[in-house]
Formats: C-alpha cells, structure tokens, sequence
C-alpha cells in the first residue's frame, strides 16, 4: 500500500505569503494521506524552525520530510522592499541545477515513498520547473498564490504594451482607462495595474520576468489557485480558457483550520507559519477593547516605508481617535525620510492611550477577534482573504506587485472596503478610517458578512473549494498509481 502512496514535492518563492499558503496546502495533502516533501530556502527553514513549531506539528504526518535548497544569497541580504525582487532573481538563475539534481538523487524522497511522483511548484518559478519536470517526466501542478485577477492580468502585460496601453506616463496618466484585460474594461486604471507596470521602460526585466513565468501556467498539466469560485468566478472563467484544469481550493487557511478540526483537538490547529517572532501580548489588550472598536493595520512581511509615511499614518491613526492595533515590524521602516528619529510626545501619549503597537501578531486570530472592525492592509492576498473570512472591511494601501490590483477589486468589484493607494496623507487617513468604522459601517457590515458566509460555505463539505480539493487528491493519486497525466 505504501509503495503506491504518492509523493509530493512542494516548492514555495522563498517569502512569507507564499510559503504560509503552500505550507497550508501541504497539511491539507498530508491530511489526506499523500506523502508531502516540502522544499524551502534554508534562509526560510531556519527562520520556521526559529518562530514555531513547525517541526513538530508536522512530524504527525507520516512521510511528511522537510528539505531546504540554497536561495543563492547572502545571509544577511534584506530580502524585503526594493530588495525583494533580487530573491527571485536569485532562485530563478541558481535553483534549478539544486532542484534537478536533488530530485535525480533521491534525497526528496524516502524509504516507503522513495519517489516524488507529482510537483507543486510556486508559480513565479513556471519556466525552471516545468523545464526539469519535462526533463524527468514527473507530472507537474503550478500554484499561484496570488489572487486570479492578478494572474489573469499578467497574461495581458505585452499585449498592453503592444496596444500602447502601457507605459504609464507619469502622475497625470493614473487614472487613464485600460481597456486591454478582458473582464476588467469598466474599471481598470493605470493605477490598478499590478505594481510592476509602474514602469517607464517597457523592456523592465520585472514585467516581463511575470509575464513570461504567468505564460507558464498552460504548460503545466494544472493550476492551482487560492482563492473560491463566489470571491473571483467571472475571471476564473476567463482563466480556464487558457488553463482548462483548476483547482480553486481557498480560503486556504480556513480550509485547513475546518478539514483540521475534524479531525484532531481545535488547539493544536493553530499553524500560523511565521517568519517573525510573533506576540501574543496584544491578544489580551484586545480582550479588553469594546466590540468592533478596533482598526488592525498590518502591511505584511515585504512592505518597507519611509519614516515620513509612518508618520502620515501615525498622525492620522491618532487623530481619527479611534482604537488601533499597528504590527510595526522591525525592517518596516527601510528609509530615514525626513525627521530627526525622535517620536513626537502627543504620538507616544495618544498610543498609550488607545494604541498597540507591536513587532508580528497572529494575525489570523487578530482578525477574529471580535474587537477588531477594521482592516488597514497593504492587500497581500493572504491578509486579503483572511479579512473576507473574518468579515473585517479593510482600508487599502497597496506597496507592489499584485497588491494594486487587488485593492481595485476589493474596493471597486467586491465593495468590501476602500482603496486609499497612491495617497499617504493623516488627514486622508483620518478620513478613510472614520469612512470605514463609522460612517459608512453599516454598508461594510453588510457586503463583508455575506462574503464572510460564501467563503466559508466554499470550504465546508460540498462547498467548491471542499469538492476541488478532494478532486486534487483523487487526481494525484490516479496520476502516481497509472503514472498517466492530468486530464
Ligand atoms: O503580524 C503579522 C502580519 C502578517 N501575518 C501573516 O503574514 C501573511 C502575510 O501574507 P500576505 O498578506 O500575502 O502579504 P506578504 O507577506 O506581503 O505576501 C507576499 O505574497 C503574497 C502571496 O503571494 C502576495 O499577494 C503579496 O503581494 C506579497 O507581498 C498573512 O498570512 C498574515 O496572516 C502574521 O501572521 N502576523
Ligand atoms: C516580488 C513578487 C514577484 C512575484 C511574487 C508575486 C507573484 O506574482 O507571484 C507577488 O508578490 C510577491 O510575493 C512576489
């Protein structure tokens, strides 16, 4: 029996938001009984093994192997802000000779399950993978783990270009229409266009490096995509036609708490993933907030800004007089923008006062609280989903890459928030926050708990999601046992 049990081989972009969702999709693998080795950069293992439990946890899965792979850089590169994109660089030109040749020796493997018969592969690596995967004849699923309309955008960059919709041409052209993302005509603005568009020169390597590896979605046999059909339909339809096999499984994170706790003790189903040191102190400063009087603002594990934008922020946190919980994390502020360093007293009295801020929360269980009734997110896809699910509206600040996009959707097409990009500015953050927890509350309230609802009726038993993951086993399964590919 065990020498049939597949083998998967999971492999994540060295950072937090796509190793958090892939690790996800392991444990719901591993739950249902397929062998999982989970490849990662050692910079990112030894930051797991440093911040939770990880080893543990997984050590209940039988065949469950962890393996890391060297990231090509040095151990103490920033690996954030304008730093960030050098981790991809780095992956796509020194992994694949590692990642051949470690699936070539066998070391992925192990005694019952020597061989991985199915790859997942972060998406952002399409060409590398789907090359060594050709090469070894090992059938392979492409993850992306960022939300369907910006992939689906990325398939349109050249085309944008070749239409003369791109370059963007300054300030004054942000609000300029795009018309060349079938589906997204009535909305889209140069402004929403994922963050890598902002560029003057159309040859940016950047560009063109997500849209080549976006073009390497059809080639691998599947797709797989965190998001739900209710949340993202429309585009996923538009998806298919170049990916016919998806499989939408998302919410990932409350897929796997719900699969988890049916089957072990709710407390050991906490898997927050971190890469940072996480504080449970503001758990108990949040038990002590009245309900919903809380905005939770958190720009994920990448952002970095300058001290005159925390500034903005900080001003118009303090002056809006509401609650607020501020996840500052150590290498947040990248940049001395102006300032002499020194917090300014009404700042330091006003946050003792009604403010928490603290270096990393877990922030699913932030969300959850129900303390907290409002979101001020850069729209990392993760923080993304997990406020859909928590029905928190969310104020959107976008920094890069998908997150632009995302925030059009949130604020134009799902109505489950307001988009504040481009601005940082206390008096707009004043505003936006008031908006938000207040005068237009009642509105938020409605449009967030009813997506609330489809998203967890996407997960439950017979939901999309729910029916889409099973189909994924039973297909990695059929393919290891006939050694036939996806249909
Ligand atoms: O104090 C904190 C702050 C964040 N998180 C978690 O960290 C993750 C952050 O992920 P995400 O919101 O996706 O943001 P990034 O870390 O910025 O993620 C990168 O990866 C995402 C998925 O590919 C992309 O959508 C983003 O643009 C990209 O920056 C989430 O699960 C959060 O719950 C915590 O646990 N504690
Ligand atoms: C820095 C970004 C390059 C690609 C990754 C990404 C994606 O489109 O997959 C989005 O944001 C970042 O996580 C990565």
């Amino acid at each position: 029996m065990s020498g049939t049990t597949p083998r998967v081989l999971i492999f994540p972009l060295s950072a937090q938001g796509h190793v958090n969702s892939m690790l996800k999709l392991a444990e719901l693998l591993a739950l249902a009984g397929l062998h999982v080795t989970f490849l990662n950069t050692e910079y990112i293992h030894d930051r797991l093994i440093r911040y939770t439990n990880m080893l543990s946890r997984f050590s209940r899965y039988p065949g469950f192997l962890f393996r890391t792979i060297a990231d090509g850089l040095p151990e103490d590169h920033p690996r954030s802000g304008d730093r960030f994109m050098e981790v991809v660089d780095s992956m796509n030109e020194t992994t694949k000779p590692l990642f051949k040749e470690m699936l070539v020796s066998g070391e992925l493997g192990s005694e019952i399950s020597p061989k991985v018969t199915c790859i997942i592969a972060d998406g952002i690596f399409g060409k590398f993978t789907n090359d060594v995967s050709e090469e070894l004849g090992i059938p392979i699923i492409l993850f992306r783990t960022i939300s369907s309309c910006a992939v689906w955008s990325y398939f349109f960059l050249t085309k944008l270009i070749e239409i003369g919709e791109l370059p963007i041409k300054g300030k004054e052209d942000m609000d300029r229409q795009i018309t060349g993302v079938p589906g997204m005509e009535s909305f889209l603005r140069c402004r929403d266009l994922p963050g890598f568009c902002r560029v003057t020169d159309t040859s940016d390597p950047y560009l063109h490096l997500v849209s080549r590896e976006t073009h390497q979605c059809p080639r691998a046999q599947a797709l797989i995509l965190n998001t739900f059909e209710d949340l993202e339909g429309p585009i996923l339809s538009h998806i298919r036609t170049k990916c016919p096999n998806i499989y939408t499984i998302g919410p990932l994170h409350a897929h796997l708490n719900l699969r988890l706790s049916k089957k072990i003790n709710p407390s050991l189903s906490r898997s927050p993933n971190s890469l940072f040191d996480v504080d449970r102190g503001c758990m108990a400063w949040l038990d002590a907030q009245p309900p919903s009087s809380v905005i939770y603002v958190s720009f994920g594990s990448i952002t970095t800004m300058s001290n005159d934008d925390l500034m903005e922020f900080w001003y118009g946190l303090v002056n809006c007089n509401k609650r607020f919980l501020w996840v500052i994390r150590p290498d947040l502020v990248a940049e001395k923008g102006g300032g002499d360093g020194r917090i300014p007293v009404e700042l330091t009295a006003a946050t003792t006062e009604r403010g928490y801020i603290v270096g990393w929360v877990p922030q699913e269980e932030v969300l959850a609280h129900k303390a907290v009734g409002g979101f001020l997110t850069h729209c990392g896809w993760n923080s993304t989903l997990e406020s859909v699910v928590a029905g928190v509206p969310m104020i959107c600040w976008p920094y890069f890459a998908d997150q632009q996009i995302n925030s059009r959707y949130v604020g134009e097409v799902w109505k489950l928030g307001i988009d504040m990009k481009d601005v940082c500015n206390r008096k707009v953050v004043e505003k936006m926050v008031n908006d938000l927890m207040v005068e237009r509350r009642e509105e938020f309230v409605k449009s967030t708990a009813e997506m609330a609802r489809l998203a967890r009726e996407s997960v439950s038993e017979s939901g999309s999601s729910y029916c889409n993951l099973n189909r994924l086993v039973e297909d990695i399964r059929l393919v290891t046992s006939t050694q036939l590919n996806f249909h």
